[in-house]
């Protein structure tokens, strides 16, 4: 189990990181989320032991960990960090940067775990390709095959995702976390994505003003967001009479009290996100039929 406690954080003089205290169980998968600049990287850093604190406690089981005051060699053997810049080997090939951390000893087991992963990761095709030579998303790729090959006991993860395609994503982001799940490794992932979180999280802290706004399941945040900023993470939202109403809690009906003009539609695939005025105030809500501009129409808030 990882515990934090008290973790309070600064680069100068104002806290970044003030006051946390969370656990994650051994295989759970914790996902950080906040706005940019809220401290989700500086806080993967800090577990990492990339950074000493300034106050509190880090441990993985009982193993506390320390930043560079008390180590020479940054991290431990159980813990891998993926950061959003990869710090991969150029001018070897995707294989060998992979395998860069097993052992030559056992060739037969190299060779099967370095397959394995390059499954996992979707680039058997590309084994012996330079990494110089590949894109952004492929040797962000290759840099979480290289994080999980000497099978850490947890991984760190900032926007794991971030530089794949959407092709690619969905099936990518599936074998990650199953492998993870099957392998009951802990991962931390930091992420402004919501898709790296439903389905695969097990509890999420959203990070706010230096600290934790909120602790919980992804399902208890997304169907009661306590703020706007938990609720825009999620999905379009209205605020009405102080009330989170995501767009799609907004339906049209024949009659009610809330009577709105269209502003605008716009075609999201499988509905309409339009945009409407409601006593001034703009609103969202989903529709099936394309709705023309200046209609009016009215408006019931279903939960
Ligand atoms: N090396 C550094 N030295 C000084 N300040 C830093 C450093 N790295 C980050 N910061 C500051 O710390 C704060 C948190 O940054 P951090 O990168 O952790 O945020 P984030 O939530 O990961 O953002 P993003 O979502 O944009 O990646 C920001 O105000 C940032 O400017």
């Amino acid at each position: 189990m990882l515990n934090v406690k008290h973790l309070t954080f600064s680069y100068a003089k104002t806290p970044v990181l003030k006051d946390l205290s969370f656990k994650v169980q051994q295989g759970e998968h914790l996902a950080v989320i906040g706005e940019s600049g809220s401290g989700k990287s500086t806080l993967l850093k800090v577990l990492y032991g990339e950074y000493d604190v300034n106050f509190g406690n880090i441990y993985w089981k009982d193993t506390e960990i320390l930043g560079p005051k008390h180590n020479l060699v940054i991290g431990y053997d159980f813990m891998k960090y993926v950061a959003q810049e990869f710090d991969l080997m150029p001018f070897t090939s995707v294989e060998e940067n992979i395998g860069k951390f097993l052992s030559n000893f056992f060739p037969k087991e190299k060779k099967e775990r370095t397959a394995e992963l390059l499954e996992v990761v979707e680039l058997t095709a590309f084994s012996k390709t330079k990494v110089k030579t590949l894109s952004g998303g492929q040797k962000q790729r290759v840099a979480l095959a290289r994080a999980l090959a000497k099978q850490p006991e947890i991984i760190l993860l900032d926007e794991p995702f971030s530089h794949i395609d959407n092709f690619k994503k969905q099936t990518l982001r599936r074998n990650v976390f199953k492998y993870l799940k099957s392998k009951n490794i802990t991962c931390i992932v930091a992420t402004h994505d919501k898709n790296d979180i439903l389905g695969f999280a097990d509890n999420i802290i959203v990070l706010n003003n230096n600290q934790i706004e909120a602790y919980d399941t992804p399902e208890a945040l997304y169907k009661t967001p306590k703020t706007p900023l938990i609720a825009s993470f999620f999905d379009e939202f209205n605020v009405i009479d102080n009330q989170i109403v995501y767009a799609h809690q907004l339906k049209v009906v024949e009659a009610s009290d809330l009577k709105a003009t269209i502003i605008t539609s716009y075609f999201k695939g499988n509905f309409y996100l339009v945009e409407a005025d409601l006593n001034g105030e703009k609103v969202f809500f989903e529709s099936l039929i394309l709705l023309q501009k200046n209609q009016n129409i009215y408006l019931k808030i279903e939960l």
